[in-house]
């Protein structure tokens, strides 16, 4: 099941750099084993903002959950989603 999910990082101000650098190193280790297994497909930059416009391929919403539940900013996240299906006119074969 395809979904396209949207994160915006909220870190507080008053967060220690050194923190914050620690956590942002463990969801980049965390989001590229994901690309890895084909679970993330495509991690896309917000063009000026603080967040990112993805799309995850997995079994059900359950799997969703665990994975953005388990993002090491989850807790600094606003988080939507939207389940996607193909489109009638599209004329690509391999986005299932
Ligand atoms: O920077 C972001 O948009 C948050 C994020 C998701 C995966 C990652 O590596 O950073």
């Amino acid at each position: 099941m395809l979904f396209q999910v949207e994160m915006t990082v909220k870190l507080p101000p008053e967060m220690p750099a050194e923190q914050a650098a620690e956590i942002k190193a463990r969801e980049k280790e965390y989001a590229q084993e994901l690309q890895r297994q084909g679970k993330w497909r495509h991690l896309w930059r917000v063009a000026g903002s603080y967040a990112n416009v993805s799309i995850f391929d997995v079994r059900d919403n359950a799997e969703l959950q665990e994975i953005v539940a388990g993002l090491p900013l989850f807790p600094w996240m606003e988080i939507g989603v939207k389940p996607l299906c193909r489109h009638p006119s599209s004329i690509r074969d391999d986005d299932s």
